[in-house]
């Protein structure tokens, strides 16, 4: 099997939270995109729910797949946000961002009663921050910004590398809110909620790819089964579910 199996294998086994009614918020990346294919066959076979996407790939990509979709000005309020997740740790403290669409899906799991994380067994790791911290910045200022991201990254132990991301034509990745997005090296992240707090009171910074509290549960898919994960878990996957 592949990675993308065990992304649609995780996607289908998240298909088992959904409920006819409910308002879910559609998360962004290659998992995901897996969930709301899978969501689309489930509409089409009569089931009946409605979409807010994090981002306008995942507004397209549910527009195809006839999942019907709403705003959060229209529904505030979502029953249960899926989405994936660059790293995620044994509290399921996250890092998220990858698709630069952080800001959005922050905001959508926020206004969710719950968020489950789908997953490839391989993103789940003892620590946070192997994979570079994705931060949404307000263009206005960027350096001054990414040199005081550096700074911190620094303080805290990391190279303090701070990358402003680029797309293949070498111009800054634009996120839908018209923000950049720079990708920060913090080196292990021994304690998310301080590096978070830090980040928060930079100017400039609009939004940080670190979910803290946001996930209820994680499912993870990889060569040995797909395997669920609560937040109180602080050992390896305990329960195989297929
Ligand atoms: O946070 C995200 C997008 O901003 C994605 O959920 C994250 O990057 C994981 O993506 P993928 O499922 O493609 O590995």
């Amino acid at each position: 099997m592949t990675t993308e199996d065990f992304k649609r294998a995780a996607a289908e086994a998240a298909l088992a939270y959904v409920e006819p009614g409910m308002k879910l918020g559609l998360g962004t990346g290659t998992t995901a995109a897996h969930f709301v294919e899978l969501l689309g066959e489930k509409v089409a076979d009569g089931f009946d729910i409605v979409g807010v996407p994090t981002s306008e790939a995942t507004r397209e990509l549910a527009e195809r797949h006839g999942v019907p979709l709403t705003t959060l000005k229209d529904t505030p309020e979502l029953d249960l946000t899926v989405d994936g997740a660059d790293e995620i740790d044994p509290q399921l403290r996250l890092i998220k961002g990858g698709g630069a669409a952080l800001l959005r899906e922050k905001i959508v799991a926020f206004a969710s009663k719950r968020m489950i994380v789908i997953a490839d067994a391989t993103k789940r790791v003892e620590h946070l921050g192997a994979f570079p911290l994705p931060i949404e910045v307000v263009p206005f200022g960027k350096e001054s910004t990414r040199r005081a991201i550096a700074k911190l990254a620094k303080e805290l132990g990391g190279s303090g590398e701070v990358d402003i991301r680029r797309a293949e034509d070498e111009c800054p990745v634009v996120t839908d809110s018209g923000h950049i997005i720079v990708d920060a090296h913090f080196g292990r992240i021994d304690d998310p909620q301080k590096v978070a707090d830090a980040l928060n009171r930079i100017p400039g910074v609009v939004e940080h790819g670190l979910f803290i509290g946001f996930a209820e549960r994680a499912i993870l898919a990889g060569p040995d089964g797909v395997f669920e994960l609560e937040p109180l878990d602080l050992s390896a996957p305990q329960r195989k579910i297929a």
